[in-house]
């Protein structure tokens, strides 16, 4: 279980502090999917960020199943069982994506196995598994190799920020299987930025982060019809309806 209580942020803009994330407590339970959204600019990828480490907080604390993580590098806390896709994956020259999932699987896996991630977010495997990560990936390939990355591994926690962001209709509908899978089997905790519909949908609970601050959370049959009708401060969760499914094509599974 991940639990956050406190958890502010504060960040300088031409020499001007500002407060971006105020005194933020949620938890997301064993084999959880939490759905944050809200408006833009927000907090959630801040929120975020500061779970997986990537920013330190001002205040507040963070622990992982009972263990505080608050002042753990990015590195201890993969280790300790947190997966993360970022909302703007980074890019790594020089680096094939099969080198790139094996990594984040933390061992060689053999080209079945690449092929087989690579199937899951709609990529052929064939195709991509010997490309450089780097700026001749589009961002829509981009996006979809990083959170490939994440189902190479089991997590206690896996966050994806955003993960519809520049997929294809056709892309996405096999992510959200895989969503559903991942929240079937119960086996880690998902927590899923996005302001997308088919993905709201699918929480056990969800958050509303506005303004820097938690607006509302509650389970999902609550929370769904204040959201539908924008209640939740101009939530965008209605702009994006998924597509319908479809294959890769692609015959190397
Ligand atoms: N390091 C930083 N320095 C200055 N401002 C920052 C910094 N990090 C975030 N912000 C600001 O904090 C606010 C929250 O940003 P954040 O990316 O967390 O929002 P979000 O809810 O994820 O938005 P979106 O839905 O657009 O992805 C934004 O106004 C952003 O510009």
């Amino acid at each position: 279980m991940l639990k956050v209580e406190h958890l502010s942020y504060e960040a300088e803009e031409n020499g001007i502090r500002r407060r971006i994330l105020s005194d933020v407590s949620f938890t997301v339970e064993d084999g959880e999917m939490l759905v944050v959204t809200g408006p833009n600019g927000g907090g959630k990828s801040t929120a975020a960020n500061l779970i997986m480490g990537i920013e330190t907080p001002s205040q507040g604390r963070i622990w992982l199943d009972g263990r505080e993580i608050t002042d753990m590098s990015i590195d201890e806390r993969a280790i300790e069982g947190i997966g993360f896709a970022f909302q703007q994956p980074p890019r790594f020259k020089g680096l094939t994506v099969s080198r790139l999932l094996s990594l984040a699987a933390g061992r060689e896996l053999a080209g079945k196995e690449c092929c087989s991630l690579l199937k899951a977010v709609g990529l052929c495997g064939k195709e991509y598994k010997d490309r450089e990560v780097d700026n001749t990936l589009s961002g829509g390939e981009m996006k979809r190799i990083e959170i490939a990355t994440v189902f190479a591994k089991k997590h206690k926690l896996s966050i994806f920020d955003e993960p519809e962001a520049g997929i294809d209709l056709w892309s996405f509908s096999m992510l959200i299987k895989q969503f559903e899978k991942m929240h079937r089997e119960k086996k880690e905790s998902i927590l899923l930025i996005s302001h997308q519909e088919r993905i709201i949908r699918m929480a056990d609970r969800i958050m509303v982060i506005k303004d820097g601050a938690v607006q509302k959370i509650g389970k999902k049959e609550e929370m769904l019809p204040s959201l539908m009708i924008g209640d939740a401060g101009s939530c965008t969760c209605m702009q994006h309806r998924g597509g319908a499914g479809n294959e890769t094509g692609c015959s190397d599974e």
